[in-house]
């Protein structure tokens, strides 16, 4: 079976080193950067027919070794599953999400540990693509300027109240309190993250003004309680057939001529059919159980349709894609911590999710929108400056 795939492999003259279960070794290009270990024969198979997916299934159940630098593992299993893959992707996702399958999807993910993730995020936690002014930040800079880029968005003043939806360990709900003067609820699905975010909130002696709640967004207060209302890096948990019932708390959380922040991925196709030769099962599989990503457009409309006027959408793309890059170098760089925190095949995951996502946002296969929309005064008008000139002073 080899033999045969052996020339369509060294035609892709890609620079890999392919190491067999017998200990043979046979270089597929000049210079080899990455070792693809074949542990089983049965994998020559997959490599016969390669996806992004097929490939870091195999690396997870360890029938496939990978050896070099993440980011060069990727772009090589890219260029294999390109070249000899038959391309085919899935139907796009519409899947029924209530409340159990989504708390257990999450715990999946955001109790997996705290100390895991504290090895390479920020300081503060946060877990969503930074901001670059300059793009020569590092990754704390860039963090606390998308923070700051966010409060401003929202024009957020002293004394007002913000809800946070999806607060992870409470990043923003914190930088809010200490920065801005606001009074925050942060919700979260995950108990890991409010334990950890609840301690950080009280370290800080910001109990007065930040409260972090186990909360489903589709049970937040619909009183219009809320000056302004943020939401980082949690639509993508909604799933499609949810859209219209999250916009409709949204709108329901904020008071009239206030202000709605949505900032997260976003699907390169109009559909949300996933993307990526395979990349996108992966994440499915692995990573983000029921995530779905919707395109702008649909979420565009979504937040139109239950009254709420968009007034500003940002691309952030590229932002993200650094971001991914630093997590993924710093787990890298922390491997055998993270080794003892979380299991041999978890490590794997998150190790080919991190490098992974920075490559799909790199290419283009997903974007990063912050969506700013407010809901109309009474005859419609609206409190915003005439121009966005207050966002850079
Ligand atoms: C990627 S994290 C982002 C955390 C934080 N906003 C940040 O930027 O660091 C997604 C967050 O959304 C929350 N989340 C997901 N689905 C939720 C739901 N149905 N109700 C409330 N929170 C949810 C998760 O618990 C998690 O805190």
């Amino acid at each position: 079976m080899l033999a045969q795939l052996q020339p369509a492999l060294s035609g892709l003259k890609l620079p890999v080193r392919l190491r067999l279960w017998d200990g043979k070794e046979l270089d597929l290009g000049p210079e080899p950067s990455v070792t693809l270990v074949l542990h089983d024969p049965s994998i020559v198979a997959q490599l016969s027919n390669p996806s992004l997916d097929s490939l870091g299934q195999a690396y997870v159940e360890g029938k496939l070794g990978l050896e070099g630098p993440m980011s060069e593992v990727i772009r090589i299993g890219d260029a294999l599953s390109l070249a000899l893959g038959d391309g085919s992707t899935s139907a796009p996702t519409r899947e029924g999400h209530d409340k159990s399958t989504d708390a257990e999807a999450i715990s999946y993910h955001y109790d997996l540990s705290n100390e895991f993730y504290a090895l390479w995020l920020d300081r503060e936690m946060v877990y969503s693509c930074a901001y670059y002014e300059t793009g020569s930040e590092d990754l704390e800079q860039a963090q606390l300027a998308k923070l700051r880029h966010l409060c401003r968005k929202l024009r957020l003043q002293a004394g007002d109240y913000l809800l946070d939806v999806g607060c992870g360990w409470g990043g923003l709900a914190r930088f809010a309190a200490r920065e801005c003067g606001a009074r925050v609820l942060g919700i979260t699905l995950s108990k890991e993250q409010l334990a950890l975010g609840r301690q950080r909130v009280k370290d800080e002696g910001l109990e007065g003004q930040v409260e972090l709640q186990l909360l489903d967004y589709r049970d937040l207060p619909q009183d219009g309680r809320f000056d302004k209302v943020v939401s980082v890096g949690m639509f993508e948990h909604v799933g499609h057939v949810n859209l219209p019932l999250y916009c409709q708390r949204l709108f329901g959380a904020v008071r009239p001529g206030g202000l709605v922040m949505n900032h997260g991925i976003t699907s390169r196709y109009l559909d949300g059919r996933p993307v990526g030769r395979g990349a996108g099962a992966f994440i499915d599989r692995y990573v983000f159980p029921h995530g779905e990503l919707p395109h702008l457009a649909r979420m565009v409309g979504d937040l139109s349709e239950v009254g709420l006027e968009v007034v500003d959408v940002e691309s952030l793309r590229l932002h993200y894609a650094r971001t991914l890059n630093f997590w993924s170098q710093r787990l890298e760089g922390r491997l055998d911590e993270a080794a003892r925190l979380v299991s041999e095949q978890t490590l794997r995951i998150w190790r080919l999710y991190l490098a992974g996502c920075a490559y799909a946002f790199s290419q283009g296969w997903i974007n990063l929108h912050q969506i700013l929309a407010l809901k109309p005064l009474p005859g419609g008008g609206h409190e915003l400056p005439w121009s966005r000139a207050d966002l850079y002073r």
